[in-house]
Parts: structure tokens; sequence; C-alpha cells
């Protein structure tokens, strides 16, 4: 039985042991109409996303945005990070080309969950940068997974990817799943006085490939 889904004969599935496919529907944004798969993850509860454009099970390496969830700068138009522009960017671009996907992961504060990551922000509020502030807290700098990725792309039919992505950590936890990415397309958004400090730690400690920009360093609540 064939597991490529159309939007007509899309139905729950169980696709991986702790992965289940819920359901499908169109969903138009300023961009494109998008078709938006639902998955979820047992026993975490967690409830995955898929926003596809075109025909992505051809084959052909597919333009695609692995992005974690981020409340704050997806939804709340947080200048803290540089979420919410590699959210709209990604669809933009995937848009443009007419084919693509971005799967939405709910690991929310790289994994430590929205109210952690508040208590994060507020620690960093005093000085403290991104991983520190982890590290305060008595969490790892990532507690990110990507295991999810693996049947959620072979339900979509998805062999290969051009990944937009600025993290070498995201490109080797997909190779080494298995999931092939040809090309990684650099996804550089948004960087402002509130979100440069972040994005020079991320550089700096969590190996991100980013430009320097030799900005002075501001707080990044000011
Ligand atoms: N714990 C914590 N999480 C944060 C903070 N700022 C953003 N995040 C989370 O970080 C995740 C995004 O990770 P990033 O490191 O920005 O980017 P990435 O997805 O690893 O890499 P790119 O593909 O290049 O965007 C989201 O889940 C955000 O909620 C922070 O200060 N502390
Ligand atoms: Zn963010």
């Amino acid at each position: 039985m064939s597991t490529h889904i159309t939007p007509n004969n899309a139905a729950a599935a169980q696709i991986h042991e702790s992965l289940e496919y819920v359901t499908s529907c169109a969903l138009p944004t300023p961009w494109a109409t998008f078709q938006l798969h639902a998955f979820i993850d047992h026993p975490s509860g967690k409830e995955h996303l898929a926003l596809v454009l075109g025909d992505v099970n051809d084959g052909l390496p597919v333009l695609a945005r692995i992005h974690s969830e981020c409340l704050t700068g997806d939804a709340l138009f947080s200048q803290r990070c540089d979420c919410g522009a590699q959210l709209e960017g990604s669809l933009q671009q995937i848009a443009a080309e007419g084919r693509g996907a971005v799967l939405y992961l709910r690991q929310e504060g790289r994994g430590i969950g929205l109210l952690n990551k508040i208590r994060a922000y507020h620690i960093q509020d005093s000085g403290a940068d991104t991983v520190e502030a982890n590290q305060q807290l008595g969490f790892a700098d990532d507690l990110r997974h990507y295991g999810m990725c693996e049947p959620m792309l072979q339900y979509l039919g998805i062999k290969t990817l051009r990944l937009m992505t600025n993290n070498p950590r995201k490109m080797d936890a997909l190779k080494k799943m298995g999931v092939p990415v040809v090309e990684r397309i650099p996804l550089i958004l948004n960087r402002n006085p509130f979100n440069t400090r972040y994005l020079d730690t991320k550089a700096a400690k969590l190996g991100h490939i980013l430009p320097n920009e030799g900005l002075e360093h501001q707080d990044e609540t000011e």
C-alpha cells in the first residue's frame, strides 16, 4: 500500500512506532495555499505539523525548512530571536519555487518548553547569554531531537532535502538518521539590536554558521 498522500486519500494511520498521521487540510497563507498535515507523537502528545506545497514525492530534492516551535517569535512577533523571520522567509521561498515543505516541530525553547524558555529569558534579562541561562536552569544547551522527521518525510514521499538552516547540528542529526541533505541554504534574517547578542552566542557556542556583524553587544532587553 502506498503511503503517499493526496488530499482525498489521507487517512489516520500509525506510520512509526511512536508517530501517528492524523489528517490534513488546505492552509491558505499570504504567499501560497499549503497543504497542512498533522501528526501526533506518542506518548509525548506533541502535535507536529508539515506544510507542503506542490509535488514533493517525485524523487527530486525538496526545498525544506525544519523549524522548531518558538511561540514568542513565530506568533508573538518577538525580536529576541530570528525564528519568526525564518519561518516567514522559508514559507516565502517555498512559495516562490512553487514546491517545498516546512516541518513544524513542537520542541519549544530548544526542547525545554515554553515556561522554561520564559524562565531562561528572565535570567537573560539580568545579563546571562542563551546558553548560560539554560545551564543555570539545569538544562543542556540543546535538548532537541529530530527522530520524528524521518517518518514524517517518508510519509510525505520526500526523499532528499535542500535544507534552509544555519545549524550544522541539525544537518548532522538528519544525516545520522539517513535523511540525505544535498544542499544547505543559509537562512539569515532579522538581525536587530535585540537579538544580536543571541545570534553571536549561537555562532560562538552552538556552532551556527552566521556572519559576525561585529556589532557592539547590546542588552537583549534594551
Ligand atoms: N532555551 C532557549 N530556547 C530558545 C531561546 N531563543 C530561542 N529558543 C528556541 O530555539 C529554537 C530555535 O533554535 P535556533 O537555535 O534559533 O535555530 P535552529 O532551528 O537550531 O537553527 P536554524 O535552522 O538555523 O534556525 C526554538 O525552539 C526557540 O523557541 C533561548 O534563549 N533559550
Ligand atoms: Zn525564537
